[in-house]
């Protein structure tokens, strides 16, 4: 096709969908209030990819906690007050249990096969339900607590020969995570577990970046033109081929009665024996659970350790409580879940961490049917995006909201559980995050390990008012630049 043609095929469906949507909204009776429009792009202009919790923030102080914004075809609406999130998350959750299916979510999970892009209905239900009641119970997360012991004994090592030099933090907490995520899903041994991290490295890269087809979903064939939907999948295809290799070996190798069961041996026992689901679990369904869980959990907890060692070298008063308190609850060499259990101080400081550095926005929902919410109509199919970092900075909720403050957390019963709606860091309701378990379980004992094994100092010349703690965004959020430290070996923690 001549280059002219394609630009006047795209610049006409363009504007003919841009005047359909706007007559569309025009028409719907009562939409909540937001800024105004542009043509064609709507309010795509307003967003920020950096922090868009902020600027969403920023504009919820003028439009109020519901807010519409028309981001190119998609008519979207932002929620960013603990009262309103509890309207959605709670009252009305059955209305906004839908995810919205975009392209990428398509080709790289089959079809949205997974719990987080599949759509609301049977399969999901019985997906959901098999993920929290099996693959990520809290007896099965116990049953990798020797993959954590493992990995933080092999990190040690790393961090005593580093002794006195400065690391570089994320790397270490992205690989800790990984390695433990990656052992507890694929197994011990899996040949071909370096190469599909790596491949699974790029696809989130590409999954989590700005794309305009998510506002543009009706013109989907610019993907094609651009060659975009080409890249991707490839992108795909090669995942799929080391998925397919790894169901293989699982399939083929020998077992022992007493060898660890891991996540890819449970989804096959329950395939073949078609228990728990009433549907097929299908080949292509078991390789997204298995991407699932590789990218599901890894960020936002490594981003959570990073922010918090951030804050703790900000607040050196704050690293010492947490850290003379893991010193004096460790009796042996090694730490014990009922040691994390009793580490009550740490714990706080992993809330606190976890409300001013949360995932910012929840993953998009969607209401199948029209509604109303706080007196304001909201079409069928509109996305639906959660604003937990206002909600966790609201100040007409928290005193001095952007402090880093464990102490709040004391005597008080706000908890991870999705019921307090000013605290989300695992979202709410029938979407709420699976992964909790093992999420924070993670944290907590990689946290506790640091700092009963290490002392931690900033490299020479820089003091803490010199950290930089703005935050870049993709999913979750990461200080802009990684955090660099100085451990220093501690002979006799306790
Ligand atoms: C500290 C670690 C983690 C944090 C902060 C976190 C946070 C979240 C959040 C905020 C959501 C969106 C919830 C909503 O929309 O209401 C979510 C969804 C989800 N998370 Fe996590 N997560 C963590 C670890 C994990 C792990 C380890 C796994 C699995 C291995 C996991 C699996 C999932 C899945 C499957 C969903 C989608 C649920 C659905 O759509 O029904 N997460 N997570």
């Amino acid at each position: 096709m001549e280059p002219f043609t394609i630009f006047f095929i795209f610049a006409s469906s363009l504007i003919l969908y841009t005047y359909w949507i706007l007559i569309t909204t025009k028409t719907a009776k009562n939409l909540p209030p937001g800024p105004p429009k542009l043509p064609i792009i709507g309010n795509i202009h307003l967003l920020d990819k950096q922090r868009p919790h902020r600027k969403l923030t920023n504009l919820a102080r003028i439009y109020g906690p519901i807010m519409h914004l028309q981001l190119g075809q998609v008519s979207t609406v932002v929620i960013s007050s603990p009262q309103l999130a509890r309207e959605v998350l709670k009252i009305q959750d059955i209305n906004f249990a839908d995810r919205p299916a975009t392209t990428t979510a398509k080709i790289f999970f089959y079809e949205g096969s997974n719990i987080g892009w599949a759509p609301y209905g049977n399969y999901w239900r019985q997906l959901k339900k098999f993920a929290t009641l099996e693959l990520l119970s809290a007896k099965k997360v116990r049953s990798f607590f020797y993959i954590r012991e493992d990995e933080l004994t092999r990190v040690s090592k790393f961090l005593e020969s580093s002794s006195g030099s400065p690391i570089n933090f994320r790397e270490m907490t992205r690989q800790i995570v990984n390695n433990i995520v990656s052992r507890a899903t694929l197994g011990d041994v899996c040949k071909d577990r370096k190469i599909l991290l790596e491949n699974v490295y790029f696809m989130l890269k590409t999954f989590s970046s700005f794309n305009m087809s998510n506002y543009y979903p009706r013109l989907n064939f610019l993907n094609v033109i651009s060659g975009k939907k080409a890249e991707w999948l490839k992108m795909h295809k090669e995942i799929d081929l080391i998925l397919e290799k790894i169901i293989e070996e699982h399939r083929s190798r020998p077992r022992n009665p007493d060898d660890h069961e891991d996540i890819v041996d449970i989804l096959l026992r329950v395939k073949d024996t078609g228990a728990s689901f009433d549907e097929p679990l299908t080949n292509d369904r078991v390789k997204a659970i298995i991407l699932e869980m590789l990218t599901a959990g890894t960020s936002s907890s490594s981003m959570t350790i990073e922010w918090a060692f951030c804050e703790m070298m900000k607040n050196p008063e704050i690293m010492r409580k947490a850290q003379s308190e893991v010193r004096d609850v460790v009796k042996g060499d090694s730490i014990t879940e009922a040691d994390i259990q009793s580490m009550d101080y740490m714990k706080l400081v992993v809330k606190e961490t976890m409300r001013l550095h949360c995932v910012p926005i929840l993953l998009p929902r969607q209401n199948p049917e029209k509604c109303i919410v706080d007196g304001y109509d909201i079409p069928a199919n509109t996305r639906i995006l959660i604003n937990a970092w206002a909600c966790a900075t609201d100040p007409d909720t928290w005193e001095n909201p952007h402090g880093f403050i464990p102490e709040r957390f004391e005597n008080s019963s706000i908890g991870f559980s999705g019921t307090d709606f000013e605290f989300l860091p695992f979202g709410a309701g029938r979407r709420m995050c699976p992964g909790m378990n093992f999420g924070l379980g993670t944290v907590e004992y990689v946290i506790a390990t640091l700092l009963h094994r290490f002392n931690w100092k900033l490299p020479e010349g820089v003091t803490p008012d010199d950290l930089d703690m703005r935050e870049l965004t993709a999913i979750s959020t990461v200080p802009i630049n990684p955090l660099h430290i100085v451990p220093i070996t501690v002979s006799e923690p306790n």
